[in-house]
This record gives C-alpha cells, sequence and structure tokens, in this order.
C-alpha cells in the first residue's frame, strides 16, 4: 500500500502519512518522480527500499539512466531508515540488457567518457554500499546486468533466464573491474572460462558454479528477497558492514587508484575501427533476430 508523498526530480519525500491503524504505520516513500525509469520505495516500517528499475525496452543502461541509478542509490545510503535495498525490474523477463551498446557505437567522446565515468561511479557505490543488498533477478542479465547483481550482497533468481558477462561475444572484452568482480564471486577457473567464453549461464547453471545464491519460481523473486533480507537483518549491522567493506575494499581501490587511465583505456578501446565494427554488427544482430 503507498500511502507517501510521490516527489518529483530528486526530491526526496520529507514526509508520510499516517493513519492511526497499525496497518497503516508502515511509511512506504516513493522517492523517485512519476516518469522516472527507477522507481524506489522506501519501507520505513521494514527498513527495506525496493529499487525497480523501469526503463523498456530492455533497462539498458545508457548515461541518463546510470545517472538516475547513481542518484537512487545515494538516496538509499543517505536514509537512516534503509538498511536494505533490493534491485528488480519492471519490465517483464528483463533485468538489465547491461551497458547500451548504442553509447559505445560510434559515439561523441565527450559523453563516452562520462557514460564511463558514471558507470563507475555506479559500481563503486553499488559494491561499496553499507546497507544489505539484494539483487532479486526476474529476467536476462547479461554483462553490465550481471555486473549489477554480482555487486549485491546476495541473489535471488527466476528459472529459465541467463546471466553472465558476454562481452566476447560482442567482441569486446570486460573491464578489469568487471572481471574483479566475477573473480571475487565465482573464483579464478570459473571466471577465466567465462570471461573467454562469454558465457551466459542459465539460471541453474549459475546455480550451480556460485553466480547467484537461490532460485525461486518468477512470481515469488521479490518475496523471497524481502524473506531474506531478514536473516541479514539479525547480524549486527557494524560487524556485518565492517566485514563487507574489509573483503570488498581492495576491488574498489583498484578501479579508484586507476579511474582516469581506465577512461582513457575504454575510450582507445572502444573507438577502434574494428571494435566499431563489432559493435555495429551486434547491434545489427539484435535488430535482425526478430525478423
Ligand atoms: C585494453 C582493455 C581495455 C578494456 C576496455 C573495456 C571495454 C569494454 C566495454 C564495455 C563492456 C560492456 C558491457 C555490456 O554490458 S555490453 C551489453 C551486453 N548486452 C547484451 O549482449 C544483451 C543484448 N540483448 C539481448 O540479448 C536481448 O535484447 C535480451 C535478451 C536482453 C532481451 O531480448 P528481447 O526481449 O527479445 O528483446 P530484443 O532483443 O528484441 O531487444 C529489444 C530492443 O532493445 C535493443 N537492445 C537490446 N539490448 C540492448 C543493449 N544492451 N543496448 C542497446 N539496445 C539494446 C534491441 O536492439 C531491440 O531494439 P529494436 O530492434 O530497436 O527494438
Amino acid at each position: 500500500m503507498r500511502i507517501g508523498i510521490v516527489t518529483s526530480g530528486l526530491g526526496i519525500a520529507r514526509q508520510c502519512l499516517r493513519k492511526n491503524t497499525s496497518v497503516y504505520r508502515t511509511c512506504r516513500r516513493q522517492v523517485t518522480g512519476s516518469g522516472s525509469p527507477l522507481d524506489l520505495n522506501v519501507d520505513s516500517k521494514t527498513g527495506i527500499a525496493v529499487l525497480s528499475m523501469n526503463k523498456p525496452p530492455v533497462n539498458s543502461l545508457n548515461l541518463e539512466f546510470l545517472t538516475e541509478l547513481n542518484i537512487a542509490l545515494e538516496k538509499v545510503e543517505n536514509d537512516k531508515q534503509c538498511k536494505g535495498l533490493i534491485i528488480t525490474s519492471s519490465i517483464p523477463k528483463i533485468f538489465s540488457a547491461g551497458l547500451d551498446i548504442t553509447e559505445m557505437y560510434q559515439p561523441d567522446i565527450d559523453r563516452l567518457e562520462e557514460f564511463w565515468r558514471t558507470l563507475q561511479d555506479m559500481w563503486i557505490k553499488l559494491y561499496g554500499m553499507n546497507c544489505v543488498t539484494i539483487a532479486a533477478i526476474n529476467g536476462h542479465s547479461p554483462a553490465g546486468g550481471c555486473l549489477m547483481s554480482m555487486s549485491c550482497d546476495y541473489r535471488i533468481m527466476a528459472p529459465n533466464y541467463t546471466i553472465g558477462l558476454n562481452e566476447t561475444q560482442l567482441g569486446i572484452v570486460a573491464p578489469f573491474w568487471f572481471a574483479d568482480v566475477m573473480l571475487n564471486t565465482v573464483g579464478f577457473r570459473q571466471t577465466e572460462m567465462a570471461l573467454q567464453l562469454g558465457t551466459l549461464f542459465k539460471t541453474e547453471e549459475a546455480l550451480n558454479i556460485g553466480l547467484i545464491d537461490k532460485v525461486v519460481p518468477q512470481e515469488e523473486v521479490l518475496s523471497a528477497a524481502q524473506q531474506e533480507m531478514q536473516r541479514w537483518f539479525k547480524i549486527p549491522g557494524f560487524a556485518r558492514q565492517l566485514s563487507k567493506t574489509e573483503l570488498r575494499r581492495p576491488t574498489i581501490e583498484k578501479l579508484l587508484k586507476k579511474k582516469e587511465e581506465d577512461i582513457g583505456y575504454f575510450r582507445d578501446y572502444i573507438t577502434k575501427d574494428a571494435i566499431q565494427k563489432s559493435l555495429g554488427m551486434y547491434l545489427e544482430s539484435l535488430k535482425n533476430r526478430r525478423k
């Protein structure tokens, strides 16, 4: 039940309307504006924020969408009532199609650099979030979608979808920090095979290698995430947070030290003729799939 104030743009709802019956004590605030590609609902009773991606057709991550994601993550991190964040999708059958390939194909260079910086910032925030993060993966989750999922603390996925870092299938290389996160999640052997082959794992395969943590039916993904959150909430927050920080800090610091260098590598790599040709062909193949 949504009884909060819906704000527009960047404003966070400042008030919650409460009625006197216990059922209304849950104060759920929608903190993104209508028409936004993101729907962020904070339930102040449970302390759980649900961030649902809603950018048709496939939740591809372009500059504007990444900017919105950054703002939403910051809101959650700064909201003292939020103890946990669930990331999911409102688009049927798609969690996220990953980076918007049109950002990388025949790009404007300034925008390309800004796009990459914004992606770096989003990942640094998400991977380093103090609150508990759970990916409720209710659709396909290739490449950048897989990065977002892996950056959460726990992953619950519905059957019959795919997830993985499939960059080599596009003729490109997964950035070192994407690879690092996969390495931290499934270990070296699975990562070196998956990255070279550009493997998109089916849900069950992903479970078998530890890329995801749980499989539940499609309609139960969100409720299972809410339930899982309770297990994490039982652990003293400071101890849990510090354990996460200790484990993830070296990976984040590695990118922080090389942020500008990484933007340069990305720009020079993506604008190579051979890479542009590969991306153009991949985009074309996506468009022709339905013909
Ligand atoms: C020296 C070393 C230097 C290192 C430098 C590192 C450089 C590395 C750079 C980048 C890393 C890249 C990361 C990525 O995330 S790349 C994106 C990878 N994503 C994919 O491969 C997914 C592609 N999409 C699909 O497989 C499918 O669309 C689907 C399974 C997600 C959904 O299928 P379906 O529901 O059947 O939808 P359609 O295929 O019909 O798609 C609808 C529509 O959307 C367009 N589209 C799909 N995905 C993308 C995308 N990622 N970006 C942009 N557009 C996309 C698709 O083309 C259709 O468009 P339409 O025909 O115009 O309707």
